[in-house]
């Protein structure tokens, strides 16, 4: 089932062309990556999949079951694009309780049990002005999946990681995409992309290219 298509779409910011004339087609129950140097506009196409920002020409098309009632708009993502804006003087359990009070859907005890998934303990004080980098990602991550969303969209989930996190967090989205979840991600780390991901879009010059599957040659068995 295609649940997003990105369609000859053309973004330029102050008369400079970031992309141009884009294809891309995301299926359901699949991992995704977006690859390209730093600048090159991954965040952007992530902004536009999400509805955030308008491309100039062209269309997103999100499937009807995945958007918003009247509105070609998602609905339910789960989204890390930029870092969520939180309360500094409140623990990480109280901002993400704040964000789930938008929707209503989830319990303290749904938001206690993704703080524990992601590695953060629901009961600490520690207030979120004294996080590390790494603990206010794992509150990015925990704001993203905290709702069951079937749609991840991931902005670099894994910066600030230690490794043992990186690994659970590849865990994580590796039975997400078992229970039939979609997920768009971007990384830096090319080794979360060849684990992860079952189809790698690259964005160069100004074009969003299919790379091509590696081709893994068997070793030759003699006899
Ligand atoms: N709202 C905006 N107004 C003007 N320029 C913008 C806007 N949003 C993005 N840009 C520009 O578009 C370019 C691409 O930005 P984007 O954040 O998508 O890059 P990226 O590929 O995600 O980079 P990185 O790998 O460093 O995260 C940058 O030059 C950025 O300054």
């Amino acid at each position: 089932m295609k649940l997003i298509e990105v369609q000859h779409v053309t973004k330029s910011f102050r008369g400079q062309v970031l992309l141009d004339q884009a294809n891309a087609t995301f299926e359901k129950g699949h991992i995704y990556g977006i690859t390209g140097p730093n600048g090159s506009g991954k965040s952007v196409l992530f902004k536009l999949i999400c509805g955030f920002i308008k491309p100039d020409q062209g269309e997103v098309i999100i499937h009807p079951n995945y958007r918003a009632k009247n509105a070609n708009f998602p609905s339910n993502f789960g989204i890390i694009i930029d870092r969520p804006g939180y309360l500094a003087g409140h623990t990480g359990f109280e901002n993400l309780k704040k964000w789930a009070e938008i929707q209503h859907k989830i319990s303290d005890q749904d938001i206690q049990h993704t703080m524990r998934i992601v590695g953060l303990d629901p009961f600490a004080r520690q207030k979120m002005k004294s996080y590390s980098l790494g603990m206010k990602q794992k509150i990015a991550l925990a704001q993203a999946i905290m709702e069951n969303q079937e749609v991840l969209i991931l902005d670099e989930p894994f910066n600030a990681l230690d490794i043992d996190s990186v690994n659970d967090i590849r865990s994580l989205l590796l039975d997400y995409k078992q229970e039939g979840k979609t997920i768009i991600l971007t990384s830096h780390n090319q080794e979360d992309i060849d684990l992860l991901c079952d189809q790698v879009y690259q964005i160069r010059n100004k074009k969003l290219e299919l790379v091509a599957p590696k081709v893994v040659t068997k070793p030759k068995v003699t006899v």
